[in-house]
């Protein structure tokens, strides 16, 4: 079971509301808002007036397909690129206006930006080096993501998955408030995700605002306690993974009862679908189960079986969406 404490719905104005104690010192400081955030190339436009806000404590997913325009709006946040209308901050302040970034914003956007020929431990040292981070918070983080025993080997011949876990180290190097990670799960093996889960569900527990990208709503589904789901640059659902999986569609009730025809009957009212799929069977829409076993008994309707069914996270995805797939299965640009 999962025993995190929830502490849900807390953004309700420009900033998020209460807090859990914990992220309360740092909450203003560390929420991320991106408010009309829009980036043109030329003819393309990668990012279309993107509003929305990432809150601290937890682990927030930033899903779409591929060429959604997640790594531009992340670009743009750690001021990599200029927006060329609206904009995005950390704590309201611009990344590149931030007195001690590393400090302040962990960032891995690329895990392969890596001097293939400096060992893991001198590519550390180097950041270490030029931000005035003490050395032996470089060995903390080798050993923090398990890369201790290979910390004298040259980071060229690193697999993928060792790479992201040298980037995350990087990212992690100043202690920052905020960590911002394109696609890092990406690469990894099952052992590798379960390590990345803990890890940044810790790193949120603490009170961090983690944000990472991902075009597999499967993997956010094991990490992100919030979504934000964008589409051809364009916003497409935002909130937690509940708020975004009901979005996406209503659950259905599957009722199996000899009663079906007088059920269906007594089930109707405002907002109520009830389908007979087959003989005995009704697959019903907006009541929930307790609803129609309430409504069953008082009916003195037999019950086989009353089972809600939501959408899975990826059904939900593929809604979500459908009409924003830049580049489909066919090979072919929309
Ligand atoms: N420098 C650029 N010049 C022109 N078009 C660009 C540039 N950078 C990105 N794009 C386009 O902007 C769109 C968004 O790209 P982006 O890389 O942000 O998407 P993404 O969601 O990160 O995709 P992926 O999951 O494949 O990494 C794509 O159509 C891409 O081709």
């Amino acid at each position: 079971m999962d025993a995190r404490p929830r502490y849900r719905k807390a953004p309700t104005g420009p900033y998020p509301g209460p807090m859990c104690p914990r992220c309360a010192a740092r909450s203003v400081s560390s929420v991320i808002i991106s408010e009309h955030l829009t980036k043109r190339y030329g003819e393309k436009t990668a990012v279309e007036d993107l509003s929305f806000l990432v809150r601290p404590g937890v682990v927030t997913g930033f899903l779409g397909p591929n060429g959604a325009g997640k790594s531009t709006t992340m670009r743009m946040l750690v001021g990599l690129d200029r927006p060329t209308d609206g904009h995005i901050s950390v704590g309201g302040q611009r990344y590149s206006d931030l007195p001690d970034p590393l400090r302040h914003v962990g960032v891995m956007l690329d895990a392969r930006a890596v001097h293939p020929g400096r060992t893991a431990y001198h590519h550390l040292l180097a950041l270490a080096q030029s931000n005035n981070i003490p050395r032996a918070r470089v060995h903390h983080l080798l050993d923090m993501v398990g890369l201790g025993s290979v910390a004298g080997r040259r980071a060229g011949g690193f697999s993928l998955g060792m790479g992201q876990r040298l980037g995350v180290a990087a990212a992690l190097l100043g202690d920052p408030e905020v960590l911002v990670l394109d696609e890092p799960v990406n690469g990894l093996d099952p052992d590798g995700v379960l390590w990345m889960r803990r890890l940044l569900t810790r790193l949120a527990l603490e009170g961090r605002t983690v944000f990472l990208s991902s075009h597999l709503m499967s993997e956010l589904a094991l990490i992100a306690e919030d979504l934000v789901v964008i589409g051809q640059g364009k916003m497409l659902a935002s909130g937690t993974v509940e708020d975004v999986l009901a979005s996406a569609g209503p659950s259905t009730v599957r009722v199996t009862t000899p009663d079906a025809g007088r059920l269906a009957t007594a089930l109707q009212g405002p907002g109520v679908t009830v389908a007979s799929t087959e003989q005995h069977r009704l697959e019903v829409s907006g009541r929930t189960a307790a609803e129609i076993g309430e409504i069953a008994s008082a009916e003195g309707a037999i019950l086989h079986e009353l089972s809600a069914h939501g959408l899975t996270l990826e059904e939900a995805f593929m809604t979500i969406t459908q009409n924003s797939v830049e580049y489909n299965t066919e090979g072919t640009n929309r």
